[in-house]
Order: structure tokens, then C-alpha cells, then sequence
């Protein structure tokens, strides 16, 4: 078993200021699979330092330097796709199928879309008689949650180095391993020292301690909507910036319209795949109500082509949940669905046939469930769909936006523009129709309570700038 107990810290690994082991669980077989430490407020505060003391030199780096950089860590990263790839199904338990091509490569595809950017990006423009500056923010503190371990990661330390801040990052302390791997790739690839720091620990303690700093100019968080609250009621005495990707329950109308075979088929993958654990996961799907029992029946066979199982094995499309927490979270929500009157299609509370250990959830579905049930507010973050019905295409509407989150939304119709029209009605940050999949060079990120600020691509480099206006560059 691998030592993943350091920290990173100044261009170094070093070791933590207090000693706080950690076990790493693995999901699928509930054994320790590493351990880590958890650090505390001086080893946040050493990370702070070396970070503001980097932002000197690495703010001023020039962009060919930082486009060379990337190149190196892109290099690097492709060469251990398949550490990561094994580090991602050890700590949240995504089958190797699905580790290997999804969760580790949109680690990369977040470098290669900031090296793309950096040659294009427009760093100044010019008002008249003024011009107009995109600087580096300063230190950035990052906090990033399980479910998308290295996704998460990336597609903040990307814009990050490509704007020339300095970070300190704190992963999520239940799946650390990769990213413990991703700064060994940019320590190889030659990030100068203090520039990228990594601190392990729990929410409560690092997390509050980055969220409070005075040296740190902006904190970047991704998970759940009641931690990213506690983040901004902490940063908000010291007036730092702070962006927020966070829950949801996203709606996913199928039209009258739509092909259904096509349309329910996609549906049902899409919701089960990461074991439901995408936070813009379509969890509600709204369909006509004339033609709910056809629907009904394909989401049902659809549902038969999970296959839960062992997570090294290449044939299992399914992993467990990521904790016992969750798993227990996700039975009182599947227990609450039955007794208030949802009709459960299949799955249900217990392990799925022929599991006997791991957190594995049956993938469940219900139907005739209507938008104030619990199932249908509350986000799961397991492999459970709600079907809800609806009469008329502004009921779906109405339906669509009725949730306090507005991350995703995702249309099924025959008719492009029908589909178009009602994208824009949708109170959500990214809508994809007829099962078009995002692009790394799309803004990623929430209306509402899913969070504010947009990461992905160029648009994600506006959180790590500030703009600075200098009045005096009036032509003679
Ligand atoms: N919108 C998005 O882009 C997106 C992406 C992935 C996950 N999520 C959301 O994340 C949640 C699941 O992840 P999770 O269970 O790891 O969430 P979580 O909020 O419990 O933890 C996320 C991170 O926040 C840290 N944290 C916890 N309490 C904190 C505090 N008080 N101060 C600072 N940091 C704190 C954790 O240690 C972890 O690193 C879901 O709600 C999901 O929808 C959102």
C-alpha cells in the first residue's frame, strides 16, 4: 500500500506539522486502500506563504513560458493515465472501464483546453482613451469534492496556472489519492516552487482555515451547496472572491416529439452512469403523460443494463457509492420515495442481487412522482431516476425550473428548434439537447443554488482575474 502522507508544499513534499492519519476506503470492497494525513491550520498557513511569496516571480511569467509549461505537465499526465485511472477507481470506486476513459481523462482535457486558450486569450483591450487589464487574482484557494476527483481538480488548477496565480488545493480528503498523483505530475513537469501547494484534509479544518486566510485573494469551490455556503460566510470577512459550483436536480424533458426508444435509452445511461454521482446528473425526467407507460417500460429495460460488480473487472459499467454515508443517505431517500406514494419501477432499499459487500445501490427508478415529493427535491447523488409526468409543454416548464438548484437541463425532441426555444426558458447554466455532450471549451457552472462563476475553458479563466482600468493611453 502506497504512503500518501505528505504534503506539497514550496516545491517539496514535506511532512504534516501535526500528525492525523487518515484511511482511504475503498467503496467497492470497504477495506483501507491508503492512508493520508489531515492537515491543520499551520500547514495551510505554510502553504499560504509559499504561495503569496510565488506569486511575486509566476505572475509575471510570460505566456510562452506558461504554454511550455502545459505542454510538459500535458505530456507527463498522458504517461500516467493509468495510475490515475487505477488512484480514481481505489478511492470512489469507479469501475476501471469507466476510470480509465471518462474521470482520468477529463483531468487532461482541462490542461489542453487552458494550453489552447493561453494562445489565443485577449489580455487587455482598449476603451478610448484607456486601456483595460486582465491580471492574475493573486493566491487562489481550491476545494474540490469526490465524485469527479481529477475533473474537479483540473479545471481549477488549469485557468489557475494559466493566468499565473499561485493555489494552494485541498481535495476532497475521501478520494485524495489522484490528486496526490497530479501534483506529482506538475512537480515533474517543473511548477516552480510555491506556485501549486497541496494540503490534505477534512472541510472543518483546512477548508475553514483556506476559506478565512487573509493571503488568500479568491477561493474556487466545487461540492455540496450547504459547504459552499460555510465557505462564503467565511471568506466574507476578508472580502475575497469567491466562486461556487455546487448541487442539483436537474430536469430532462422528453417532448411528445422525441423518439422514445432513443430518447429513454440515453436517459436512463446518462442518469446511472458515475453511479448517479455527477452533479449534473438529469435525475428528473419529465415525460408526457400519455406516454408514460411506454416510457415506462423502456426505462425499465434500460435499468437491466446495469451492471454492478466488481470494479477491476472491465465488463462492470456500475460502481458502488462512494461511502457508507452516502449509502445510507441514498436508503432513507429510496425508503422515503415508497412510503410517500412514488411507484417504484425497479430497484429499491438493500444491495443489488449477488452483492454482499461494498456500497453498492440498486439502480432504481420511480414513476408517477410529483415535483414536491422528496425524491424529487432532494439531489440523491446515487443511481435513482424520478419520472414525473406532465400534461402540456408549459407544465414541463414550469416543472423543469421548480427546484432550488439550476445547473442542467437536457431536452429529447425531433424538433431541433422546438428544443432550442425551450432551452432558453430553462433557468439552468448548461442545457444539452438530444443527448449533445459538453466540450471543454464550454462555461460550466449554476444558475441559482447550484453556485456562481463558470469554470471550463476561457470563460473559466475569468474567475482567476481581476480587471484593472489605466486611464492614459489618449492617442497624441
Ligand atoms: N456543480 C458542480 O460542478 C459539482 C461538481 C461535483 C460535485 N458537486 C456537488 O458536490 C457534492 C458532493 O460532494 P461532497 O460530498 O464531497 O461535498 P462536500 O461539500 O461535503 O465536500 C466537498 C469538499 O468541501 C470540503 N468541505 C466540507 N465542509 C467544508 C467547509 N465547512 N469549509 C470548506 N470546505 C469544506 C470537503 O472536505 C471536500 O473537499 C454534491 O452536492 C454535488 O452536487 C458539484
Amino acid at each position: 500500500m502506497r504512503d500518501y502522507k505528505q504534503f506539497y508544499i514550496n516545491g517539496e513534499w514535506v511532512d504534516p506539522q501535526t500528525v492525523n492519519d487518515f484511511d482511504v476506503i475503498d467503496p467497492a470492497t470497504e477495506t483501507v486502500c491508503a492512508h493520508i494525513s489531515l492537515g491543520g491550520e499551520a500547514d495551510v498557513d505554510a502553504a499560504v506563504a509559499a504561495a503569496k511569496a510565488a506569486f511575486k516571480t509566476y505572475s509575471q511569467s510570460t505566456i510562452a513560458d506558461r504554454i511550455a509549461l502545459f505542454e510538459r505537465i500535458i505530456e507527463i499526465y498522458k504517461r500516467r493515465i493509468p495510475e490515475i485511472a487505477e488512484a480514481i477507481r481505489l478511492e470512489m470506486g469507479a469501475p476501471i472501464s469507466w476510470a480509465s476513459s471518462a474521470q482520468a481523462y477529463s483531468g487532461l482535457g482541462h490542461l489542453q483546453e487552458a494550453a489552447e486558450v493561453l494562445k489565443t486569450f485577449e489580455w487587455e483591450e482598449d476603451l478610448g482613451d484607456h486601456r483595460i487589464f486582465k491580471e492574475p487574482i493573486g493566491v487562489c484557494g481550491l476545494i474540490t469534492p469526490w465524485n469527479w476527483p481529477l475533473n474537479q481538480v483540473s479545471c481549477k488548477v488549469a485557468p489557475a496556472l494559466a493566468t499565473g496565480c499561485t493555489m494552494v488545493l485541498k481535495p476532497s480528503e475521501i478520494a485524495p489519492l489522484s490528486a496526490y498523483l497530479y501534483a506529482e505530475i506538475l512537480h515533474e513537469a517543473g511548477v516552480p516552487a510555491g506556485v501549486f501547494n497541496l494540503v490534505n484534509g477534512d472541510g472543518p479544518t483546512v477548508g475553514t482555515a483556506l476559506s478565512k486566510h487573509p493571503d488568500i485573494d479568491m477561493m474556487s469551490f466545487t461540492g455540496s451547496t450547504r459547504a459552499g455556503s460555510l465557505v462564503a460566510q467565511n471568506a466574507a470577512p476578508t472580502v475575497k472572491r469567491v466562486t461556487q459550483e455546487l448541487g442539483g436536480k436537474s430536469p430532462n424533458i422528453i417532448l411528445d416529439d422525441a423518439d422514445l426508444t432513443k430518447a429513454v435509452k440515453y436517459s436512463v445511461r446518462e442518469m446511472f452512469s458515475n453511479t448517479g454521482q455527477s452533479c449534473n446528473a438529469p435525475s428528473r425526467l419529465l415525460v408526457p403523460r400519455k406516454q408514460l407507460p411506454e416510457i415506462e417500460e423502456l426505462a425499465v429495460a434500460a435499468a437491466a443494463k446495469a451492471r454492478p460488480g466488481d470494479t477491476a473487472e472491465k465488463t462492470t459499467n456500475m460502481g458502488p457509492v462512494v461511502s457508507d454515508v452516502q449509502w445510507n443517505k441514498i436508503q432513507g431517500l429510496i425508503k422515503a420515495g415508497i412510503e410517500e406514494g412514488a411507484k417504484l419501477l425497479c430497484g429499491g432499499p438493500g444491495l443489488p442481487d449477488g452483492v454482499d459487500r461494498g456500497y453498492y445501490v440498486r439502480p432504481t427508478i420511480f414513476s408517477e412522482v410529483s415535483n414536491d415529493m422528496t425524491v424529487a427535491r432532494e439531489e440523491i447523488f446515487g443511481p435513482v431516476l424520478v419520472i414525473i409526468p406532465y400534461d402540456s409543454e408549459e407544465e414541463a416548464l414550469e416543472i423543469a425550473n421548480d427546484t432550488v438548484y439550476g445547473l442542467a437541463g437536457y431536452i429529447q425532441t425531433g424538433n431541433i428548434e422546438r428544443g432550442r426555444e425551450l432551452a432558453r426558458k430553462l433557468r439552468v447554466g448548461n442545457v444539452s439537447i438530444n443527448g449533445v455532450e459538453a466540450d471543454y471549451n464550454i462555461p460550466f457552472g449554476g444558475y441559482k443554488q447550484s453556485g456562481n462563476g463558470r469554470e471550463w475553458g476561457s470563460h473559466g479563466f475569468t474567475d482567476y482575474l481581476e480587471i484593472k482600468a489605466v486611464s492614459g493611453y489618449e492617442s497624441a
